[in-house]
């Protein structure tokens, strides 16, 4: 099982644009992967084709060891862009092999711990009652974790305090519409300093949220500790982390309740450490998700496979039922997903279609957005 070749497949389909890759083996088979970072698609392409140098000649098989040699093989760890990059690789092994044994993924991780597993849709509103319509619309169709972002309504001037309140608002207008059989989170999407992010935390709290997400910055996961003291919310972050080591502090400290995994982020080989380095400290795993086919399917089968998973992100209500690009995807049905039954991943993509329809040139940075000073502030 030699690999022989990692194809990037940068892809517009039917319903968004996805960075998939699949690796190739001397004897034709390939694997499917997914990188989770699009918005500097040249720094991890290049990574891709630094980790070919890596990893062509290697045997498949061997996916622990392929994760060591292209973490370790560069001398500085490959974390972040890098690891973006990994991630992918590291997914389509694991695909290979499942497919190799003849065998859905999830049985290699241990066997199903659940039926389904139950998965959050993204809700998006121009004021506060088109966030109520849209949410029934989403609750009629069987969604009961209903997820939305922290944001000023003025894009793409962010002013917090006012995104502050306006989210309040919505929030609560959601609680009072919906009752409390609808979970309500809210990505903030790392939008807060300490001083909004605890004010926003404290007063989101009789609305009784599922989780406030990224409330925070990343790069210091120390500063979760002050929030952590004053509010008592459940709190949710690691979207941007790609290894363990990142992941530590906020596991070690009980600094989170949910650990937002991203397996086109970590990979599988990682993400499922540090699933396990959550489980010792009772926190539930909430894969991120916003993304495609593959990585969708490799969520649901290591959410099928953990003991400690609370939900899975899912952008679109419908999946890909109507996608040219997606053949067999993983199965979602409304309030939950599930791996296809198949070998592997479970996701059959057309690569033809994928190789004439490159979204190449649609990858790069999010919206920039401003404070009305001028100056800048995440997306
Ligand atoms: O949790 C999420 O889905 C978001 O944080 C997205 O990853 C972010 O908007 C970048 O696309
Ligand atoms: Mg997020």
């Amino acid at each position: 099982m030699k690999i022989t070749e990692i194809e990037s497949l940068p892809v517009a389909a039917g319903a968004g644009t996805y960075l998939l890759i699949a690796v190739h083996t001397a004897d034709g088979a390939h694997g499917l992967g997914e990188v989770g970072m699009r918005s500097r698609p040249g720094t991890v392409l290049g990574a891709l084709r630094d980790l070919a140098d890596i990893v062509i000649g290697q045997d498949a098989n061997r996916i622990e060891h392929v994760w060591q040699t292209m973490y370790r093989g560069g001398f500085f760890p490959a974390d972040r862009d890098a690891g973006a990059a990994m991630a992918a690789i590291d997914m389509a092994l694991w695909d290979l092999r499942g497919k190799t044994l003849g065998v859905p993924l999830y049985e290699l991780l241990g066997g199903p711990c659940r039926d389904q597993v139950p998965a959050y849709v993204h809700l998006r509103g121009t004021d506060v009652e088109a966030y109520v319509d849209n949410a029934r619309r989403l609750v009629e169709l069987g969604w009961s974790h209903l997820r939305f972002s922290l944001d000023g309504r003025t894009d793409p001037i962010f002013e917090p305090r006012q995104a502050v309140r306006d989210t309040l608002g919505v929030l609560g207008a959601l609680r009072d519409a919906l009752g409390d059989g609808v979970e309500l989170l809210i990505d903030v999407h790392t939008r807060l300093d300490p001083a909004d992010a605890v004010t926003f935390c404290r007063e989101a709290e009789p609305f009784r949220p599922y989780f406030v997400e990224d409330p925070l910055r990343s790069e210091d996961p120390g500063l979760y500790r002050t929030l952590r003291e004053r509010t008592g919310v459940p709190l949710a972050a690691g979207e941007q982390y790609t290894t363990k080591w990142a992941f530590r502090p906020l596991l070690e400290g009980d600094l989170i309740d949910h650990a937002r995994i991203d397996l086109a982020n970590t990979g599988i080989t990682e993400g499922r450490k540090i699933a396990a380095m959550a489980e010792a400290h009772h926190i539930q795993v909430a894969t991120h998700n916003p993304l495609g086919p593959v990585c969708s399917a490799a969520s649901a089968h290591l959410n099928t496979a953990l003991p400690n998973v609370s939900v899975q992100e899912q952008l679109r209500p419908h999946g890909w039922d109507d996608d040219p690009l997606v053949e067999v995807g993983p199965v979602i049905a409304a309030g939950s997903v599930r791996p296809a039954d198949l070998a592997g991943l479970g996701v059959q993509i057309d690569l033809d279609y994928a190789r004439k329809n490159s979204a190449a040139d649609r990858l790069g940075p999010p919206p920039q957005y401003r404070r009305a000073d001028g100056s800048f502030t995440n997306w």
